[in-house]
């Protein structure tokens, strides 16, 4: 796509002489918003926001067939479209069970564009439309950078861990007892209807987990040739029961190389689940003993995954943090009783969030221990102050509000208030969200 220019009230370069973006104000003149026509649209700018990398035929099938044109949006200069912010209708795995999610992807800005406000007042459109319309009480997104979103009032939710197992540590603590398990390897299309069980019986155990019908199964199993960066194709381990039936698969590729004529093959895992424990340490036993391979790495799991337990040697390993998914409560009541809590809660917050001003103030929320909730607008004092980020950072069950607040984030206005919040809204197992969008 051609440069479609910067506005002329606009000095490129500085971004200062009309960033309306910073507290909450509109994007530069000039600029017009309205829903997305087709996913083509989002291509031209998508290529130019990163660095002239255009989607493959293959890959924008993939991605277009989820678009969602009505739930998306363009902001265009002079007619042309120059920013865009994708939107999904998602369910997504809570505490407690299944709820309805706003996905938000490709927010992109054209670089003459930038620093205009225009990802701002994109966010703040979707946001407002949400909430006018009583969607999903839930935003969440994955973010290129973790420095981006917190303005927004989106927390982090949810981590990954990456661990790279070494040939000398892929010893397990105990034995693997595998007994009547099997093992077979083929492609994703092969394993279309395993994937599709064994995710699906999954789906339930973890916070984070997303519902994928058949468009989203095909993206979790995307083999883009552009992204096996020298591996191979993408490969799916798949563990049977006695009865033929699939108990767990793991997503990987590798890639050919060698070390004093010695093979050190670099395996890959994309993604691993398993119904049960027998089957999951046999996926993982059948990965870190595949012929050839040097390392071991999987970039994705939870930061509390069983792997870490099984290894004699997690050390080695190196597990390594870092942040995943982002979440934001669109309406603050229907987000804190969309979930249910660990243990029982009764605590006033007061919460500030300027991009959603309806959320401000003062709410009471209830709960019992696997109970519905209740949250409400209340004029009693106040137990915790905390901000809309520091809200998204805890309603999946992940952030810990004592941690915030020893970071200073929260703070308890009640003696005792801190400790019983933490624990209701914290949830075991972690959540995770492997799912591109
Ligand atoms: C959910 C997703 O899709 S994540 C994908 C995000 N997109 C990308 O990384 C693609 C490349 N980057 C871009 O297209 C753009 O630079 C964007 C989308 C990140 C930002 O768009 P812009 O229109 O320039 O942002 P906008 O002008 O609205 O900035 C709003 C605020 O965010 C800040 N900001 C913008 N980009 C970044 C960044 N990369 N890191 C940290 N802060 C940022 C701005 O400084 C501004 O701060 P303020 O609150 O102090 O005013």
């Amino acid at each position: 796509m051609a440069d479609v220019g910067a506005p002329k009230d606009v000095r490129p370069g500085t971004g200062t002489a009309a960033r309306t973006g910073a507290g909450g104000g509109r994007a530069a003149a000039g600029y017009t918003f309205r829903t997305a026509a087709e996913w083509a649209e989002f291509g031209a700018v998508l290529d130019l926001a990163y660095g002239g990398h255009p989607h493959s035929p293959a890959h924008s099938a993939v991605v277009g067939a989820l678009f969602e044109p009505k739930r998306s949006l363009v902001a265009c200069y002079g007619g042309r479209p120059c920013a865009t912010l994708a939107g999904y209708a998602l369910e997504m795995t809570l505490p407690g069970g299944p709820a309805p999610v706003a996905g938000i992807g490709y927010v992109a800005v054209a670089p003459p564009h930038r620093r205009r406000g225009l990802m701002r007042e994109l966010l703040r459109k979707a946001l407002t439309a949400l909430h006018e319309e009583r969607a999903e009480p839930v935003a969440v997104l994955h973010s290129t950078e973790p420095g981006i979103y917190g303005r927004f009032g989106f927390g982090l939710a949810s981590q990954a861990v990456e661990v790279s197992v070494p040939p000398e540590a892929r010893a397990f603590a105990g034995e693997v007892v595998a007994a009547g398990l099997t093992l077979d390897v083929v492609s994703p299309d092969e394993a279309h209807a395993a994937v599709a069980d064994v995710y699906r019986a999954c789906l339930s155990q973890r916070p984070g987990l997303l519902r994928r019908d058949a468009a989203w199964q095909r993206r979790a199993v995307e083999d883009e040739p552009a992204g096996r960066h020298g591996a191979g194709r993408l490969l799916c381990m798949v563990v049977s029961g006695p009865g033929g039936d699939a108990r767990a698969y793991a997503l990987y590729r590798l890639r050919p190389a060698w070390e004093r004529s010695r093979p050190r093959y670099a395996l890959s895992v994309r993604e691993v689940f398993a119904c049960d424990p027998a089957a999951y340490a046999f996926v993982w036993r059948s990965l870190l003993d595949t012929d050839l391979a040097g390392a071991v790495t999987a970039a994705c799991c939870p930061v509390d995954d069983p792997l870490l337990a099984l290894l004699d040697d997690p050390r080695s390993a190196a597990p390594t943090v870092r942040d995943q998914l982002y979440a934001r409560a669109v309406d603050l009541d229907r987000a804190l009783t969309a979930r249910t809590y660990s243990a029982p809660v009764d605590v006033v917050l007061e919460v500030r969030d300027v991009m959603c001003p309806w959320n401000e103030g003062r709410w009471r929320l209830c709960a019992e221990p696997g109970g519905g909730a209740v949250c409400v607008r209340t004029g009693a004092a106040a137990d915790l102050a905390l901000g809309a980020r520091d809200v998204g950072a805890v309603l999946l069950g992940g952030g810990s509000l004592a941690q915030l607040a020893l970071a200073g984030r929260v703070a308890e206005l009640r003696p005792g208030a801190l400790r019983a919040a933490s624990a209701a809204f914290r949830h075991d197992p972690a959540p995770y969200c492997p799912t591109a969008f």
